[in-house]
This record gives structure tokens, sequence and C-alpha cells, in this order.
């Protein structure tokens, strides 16, 4: 397996034409799946039935990533509906460990986000209980916004400690990730890498996937 993931972000993609889009980004590893409902963040888009359906007609795995209030509830159901990885937020769960192993339990790997705000320290005992830590490069809420440098430090601190647990956990960065922001991520230690705008606003979605993975992977340190 190639020592990083790409995964870019259908929130930048056509939605009326979803299956086609999904074509479109074949050569990914992942495609990353936002689903926000304008409760956890200021925006609505899509729910499970769609992600149901986009889980059948994908050609490559679903990579979650739950924008929501109460993901205690709900993400366990995203799991079972067929997707690789489902990613709740840390500020909006209750019980992270529960969720996280009903995730695990219904077949996908979990993972929790850390908003820009939010510390990583404190939910460093949770690396046992996840397979991906996810540092948001951005405010959630929206594609096209400007990378925040500044998160830098922290997907550092993240890829530390994932090397003290000693296990494997991903360490993934989301928002404003482009050719000219990848290698400062890689270098500081990602290793999955969610990119919409410079995906899907790319003249070839193959070939910005490529040039993402080549700078990727040139600065993985892994
Ligand atoms: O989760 C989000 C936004 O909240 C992302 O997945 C965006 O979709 C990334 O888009 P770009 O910043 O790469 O355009």
């Amino acid at each position: 397996m190639s020592p990083v993931l790409i995964s870019p972000s259908i929130l930048s993609a056509d939605f009326a034409n979803l299956e086609r889009e999904l074509g479109a980004i074949a050569t990914a590893d992942w495609a990353h799946v936002d689903v926000m409902d304008n409760h956890f963040v200021p925006n609505l888009t899509l729910g499970l039935p769609i992600v149901e359906s986009l889980v059948r007609v994908s050609p490559i795995p679903i990579d979650c990533h739950l924008m929501i209030e109460d993901p205690d509830r709900w993400a366990p159901g995203y799991a079972e509906a067929g997707a690789r990885s489902v990613t709740f937020h840390i500020e909006a769960v209750a019980d992270a460990v529960a969720t996280a192993r009903a995730i695990r339990a219904a077949g996908a790997r979990a993972a929790f986000a850390v908003k820009p705000e939010t510390p990583f320290a404190p939910y460093e005992d949770l690396l046992p209980e996840v397979d991906m830590v996810l540092v948001m490069t951005v405010e959630p809420g929206f594609g096209g916004q400007s990378f925040m440098a500044d998160q830098m430090p922290k997907v550092s601190q993240v890829r530390d400690a994932v090397r003290r647990f000693g296990g494997e956990v991903w360490v993934q960065v989301d928002g404003g990730v482009s050719a000219s922001t990848i290698e400062q991520c890689a270098d500081a230690g990602a290793d999955v890498f969610v990119a919409g705008s410079a995906v899907y606003g790319a003249e070839s979605a193959s070939a910005a996937i490529e040039q993402l993975r080549a700078l990727a992977t040139a600065h993985t340190h892994r």
C-alpha cells in the first residue's frame, strides 16, 4: 500500500451527478463524503440514504466525515451503510469510546476529528480506540477556504503521540489541501489528505490526484 492516502472531497463535486463524479476520482484511495447537519456546522449536505447509495456506486471506499450533532446516535449507521471509515467530531460526541467501538463493531474504521480551536492533547488516550485522527485545517463547513498553516504543530503532535502509542493510526488533514500546501502537511506527519477544490477544480481530477500523491509521498516520513 502507498504510504499516503488521497481522499478527494465530493463537497466540491457536482451534486447532480455524484456517480459520475465518483468515477472521476477512481484513482484516489478513498472518496471523502462530508455529512453536515446545519447545526454542528452552518451548512447542510447529505445524510444516510445518500451515503448508502454512494457506497453502492463508488469505485473506491467511502471516507465519511460527520459534521453533525449527536454522532453517538448516528455514526454506527454510516458504518452499517458500508462506509470504510467514519469520523465523528470530538466536540460533538458524548461518549467517544462507545461511539468508536460501535463504528468498529459495524465493520468500519473509526476516527475522531478536531476543529482548529480544539487541542489534541486531552484526547491522546483515545488512540487505542481509533484508526485515524483528523486535524481540520479550516473551520469545518465549507470547501474552498484558505489553508490554516498554524495547525501544523497539532499534526506533528498527533504524529508524535501515534509513534508513542505504537499502533497503526492514520493522521488525516482536511481543508485547503492543495499542491502548494500538501508538502507541509506531510512534513508535519499527515498521511491521509482530503482535497476538494484542488481535485474537482482541476482540469483533470486524476492528474491532480497523482500530483498530490507524488508530493505527499516525497515528503512523508513514515
Ligand atoms: O470538511 C470539509 C469542509 O468542512 C472539507 O472536506 C472540504 O470539502 C475541503 O474542501 P477544500 O478546502 O479542499 O476545497
